[in-house]
């Protein structure tokens, strides 16, 4: 199953993966020829014949091949690696915005963070330089084991015996490697969670003045992480080591069992020394070897955690939507009930209808539901049972962006990214005209105050509108929903931190903002309340109290 997810994965790569195997085979294949031609030539200066120039001008020749080989290979093994990586990050990517929202309620932001980041491009490092590199390193073993039995006949006898301890050996090991990695892989994520929670809540902790305990909490997880890296590290810096020795003892042992078929005559001296540096040479694709042996167990980790994220369900749309064209903006939520997992239901057989073009004020205490309604209308989350409609059409059989380029969602707290304030107002529509933008921060209240800064619409804001105060912010996202034009507008306590001036200018310019548009206002303000035809009140998820505005 790992496997075939790995293969999945270097689909995309295929080629450059195939001449990277090729080329390190080529590779291997002329590294194995240099102790034969060492050989040779320790042959012909101690025979002391003179004529050492073939071999040493064959081995130039080979060394050449190798240095261009190694380049060559160099090249494609850092430019597949940089794609493997920007492949898979863009996957993991795509993958968990297409997500629903549910998913990303039940895991850890820092788990995915650290998923996305560091642990992909371990992954994609193991598979572009480590894995293409493997069946060389094969190579290079069984070739230099296969060439010293030639030589020597014994070895023959003594590699069935050596390889399956030796395996053993590494299977052991592996194991207790793979716990580490996995709880090292567990910590670093926690890590991620913290420090982007830490820099989330710096204000309150400044504030409430929790410096030393963020900075104890914060130190024990890089602790943990810490020691469980230093396992890690140790087990590698003795593992390569002690397999080379181990394999480099079995060399010379099976050396100095050959010095006396050389005094016997049996053996020539240069089949002697190539005998030598192939012994030589295989400590190095051994200890390597090893070396993989751990990296594949950190990478089963990581592709089984990518695996349960992929094989998630993204959000998906019906086999033949529904067509929607400009909606008129009637919606209906016939006898709908919702519960969040592991919850009392928050909705209980809600039914409500909006006529199109109606200001509808949703009211009720905290937790009643409010929000969660308008979760459901975007189809974020999907009732247990009822009906939700738009224009008479269920929004089920509908595809999910043509449901969504209806409404224009103004949530509680103001989502900005770090952009211009103009970047932040395009949002609502890609292709809008500065003209536009500027019309829709009129109507939402925020052009004067936008006038009032250095540079103006080109006002960099920072990371979620650090830069901006809170009411301000809301000034922004609501221009934003306000250029979607959209057949429905919904304002979720979208002006609960304007001052005064503020709320009544945008009570006085809401006419025209609400124009042709059926809007939801969930609100406890009185002077947006006044802006309804119609409140609602919602109480533990049902409708109470439906009155007219006088
Ligand atoms: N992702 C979630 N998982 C579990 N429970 C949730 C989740 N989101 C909201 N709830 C719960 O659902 C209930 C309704 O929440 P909702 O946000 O819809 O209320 P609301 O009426 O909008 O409240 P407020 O006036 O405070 O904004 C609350 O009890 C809340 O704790």
């Amino acid at each position: 199953m790992t496997f075939a997810r790995l293969l999945d994965l270097a689909h995309p790569h295929r080629t450059a993966l195939a001449l990277m195997v090729l080329l390190t085979l080529l590779e291997a294949a002329a590294v194995l020829l240099v102790p034969a031609l060492g050989g040779w030539m320790a042959g012909e200066v101690l025979t002391a014949t003179g004529s050492f120039l073939g071999p040493v001008a064959c081995l130039l020749l080979v060394l050449t091949l190798l240095a261009l080989l190694r380049t060559t290979s160099g090249i494609i093994s850092g430019r597949t690696s940089a794609r493997v990586l920007a492949h898979l990050r863009t996957k993991v990517h795509d993958h968990l915005q297409c997500l629903p929202l549910s998913f990303h309620q039940r895991h850890s932001q820092g788990d995915l963070l650290a998923l996305s980041t560091y642990e992909i491009s371990r992954l994609g490092d193991f598979l572009a330089v480590t894995l293409a590199a493997l069946p060389a390193q094969l190579l290079t073993a069984i070739g230099a084991v296969v060439l010293m039995s030639r030589i020597d006949a014994a070895l023959a006898v003594a590699v069935p015996i050596l390889v399956p301890v030796f395996y053993l050996g590494l299977k052991m090991l592996g194991r207790h490697l793979r716990r580490i990695a996995q709880e090292h892989q567990k910590a670093e994520a926690a890590i991620v969670a913290a420090a982007s929670e830490d820099l989330a809540m710096l204000s309150a902790i400044k504030s409430f003045t929790r410096e030393s305990e963020t900075a104890r909490r914060f130190a024990e997880r890089v602790t943990v992480s810490r020691n469980l890296l230093i396992k890690e590290t140790d087990i590698y810096a003795i593992l390569g080591p002690v397999t080379s020795l181990l394999a480099g003892i079995g060399a010379v042992a099976l050396l100095a069992s050959g010095g006396g078929s050389l005094q016997s005559g049996e053996i020539s001296p240069s089949a002697m020394v190539s005998f030598f540096l192939y012994a030589a040479l295989l400590t190095r694709p051994v200890a390597e070897l090893s070396h993989v042996y751990g990296q594949v167990q950190s990478a089963k980790g990581t592709l089984s955690r990518l695996g349960a994220i992929l094989d998630t369900a993204t959000e998906s749309d019906p086999a033949t939507p529904h067509p929607l064209g400009r909606m008129r903006g009637q919606i209906t939520f016939e006898n709908v009930t919702f519960c969040y997992p592991g919850r009392d239901p928050v909705l209980r057989g809600l039914s409500l209808s909006l006529r199109p073009g109606e200001t509808l004020a949703l009211t009720g205490p905290n937790g009643a539901g409010k929000s969660t309604l308008v979760s459901l209308l975007l189809r974020l989350e999907v009732p247990e049972c009822g009906t939700i409609r738009l224009d008479g059409v269920d929004i089920r059989t509908v595809a999910l962006q043509d449901l969504r380029r209806q409404i224009a969602w103004v949530p509680q707290r103001p989502l900005l990214f770090d952009g211009s304030i103009r970047e932040n107002i395009a949002f609502g529509r890609a292709g809008a005209t500065d003209t536009e933008i500027e019309r829709a921060a009129r109507l939402a209240q925020a052009h004067d105050f936008i006038g009032d800064l250095p540079h103006g619409y080109d006002t960099e804001i920072g990371e979620h509108g650090v830069r901006l105060s809170g009411g301000q912010g809301q000034r922004i996202v609501l221009a934003r929903a306000i250029l979607k034009d959209p057949a429905i507008l919904i304002l979720d306590e979208a002006t609960s931190m304007y001052d005064l001036n503020g709320e009544t200018a945008f009570v006085a310019a809401a006419a025209a903002a609400f124009r042709d548009r059926t809007v939801i206002l969930i609100t406890h303000r009185p002077a947006t309340l006044a802006l309804a035809d119609r409140i609602v009140v919602l109480e533990r998820g049902q409708v109470v109290a439906p009155r007219t505005a006088a």
